[in-house]
């Protein structure tokens, strides 16, 4: 089996997994896997489709600014310069970007603030910090429509093989080593967001745990 074909069929399977969540509303996210190193080629979602479903034009292959490497008529996602951004600066294997109603609302409470913290969770050892004080914390930035701009902003945050950026009002961009990663980094913030927007929706009607 070829290498691309190995690597379309990891990421086929994560987004499969995505979609069973029903985190592709709309056309919304994309999704990449890098397939070689020198020179940098990744597998991307072609723009505009409806992720959740499974066909032969799901992904293309693209080179480090984000061009297509052969003839097709499919479109790299409109994301795609942030990827690049990723696979040229950090070792990231895989990048994954939804947008779901949770992240969007944690976005847009903590925007002006420019990043959301969270702690007290269990979940946050799926980011390797097993401290019972632990804390993690995301960027957030604005959501550029000129995407050359986004991709400069989002740049800014850029500095480990794996991380996670809130675009407000948009969605989450969540990379790792490989794909096995990714996808439990971005479970793990998904988790933490859906928490917090139901723990503060209940605090608001004083359902509070009683001790
Ligand atoms: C309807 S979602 C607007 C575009 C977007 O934010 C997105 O994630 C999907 O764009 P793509 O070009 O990757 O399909
Ligand atoms: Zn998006």
């Amino acid at each position: 089996m070829s290498i691309v074909v190995k690597k379309w069929r990891e990421l086929a399977e994560v987004k499969a997994e995505l979609a069973e969540r029903d985190w592709f509303f709309a056309t919304s996210g994309n999704l990449s896997i890098k397939v070689t190193d020198e020179p940098l080629t990744f597998l991307v979602t072609a723009s505009g489709k409806d992720k959740r479903k499974q066909t032969d034009e799901d992904f293309l292959l693209v080179d480090a600014f984000g061009k297509p490497v052969e003839n097709t008529n499919l479109k790299p996602s409109a994301e795609t310069l942030l990827h690049v951004e990723i696979y040229n600066r950090t070792n990231a294997g895989c990048i994954l970007h939804v947008h779901t109603v949770d992240n969007n609302i944690i976005s847009e409470l903590y925007g002006n603030k420019g990043e959301a913290a969270f702690s007290g969770q269990e979940i946050i050892k799926a980011f390797g910090l097993w401290e019972e004080d632990a804390m993690i914390r995301i960027p957030i930035i604005p959501n550029y429509a000129h995407i050359p701009t986004l991709a400069k902003e989002f740049a800014k945050h850029v500095n480990g093989d794996a991380g996670a950026v809130l675009i407000r009002n948009h969605g989450i961009t969540v990379w790792g080593r490989d794909a096995f990663e990714a996808k439990k980094f971005l479970e793990a913030w998904e988790f933490l967001f859906s928490w917090h927007v139901k723990w503060l929706l209940l605090k608001q009607t004083a359902v509070l745990p009683v001790d």
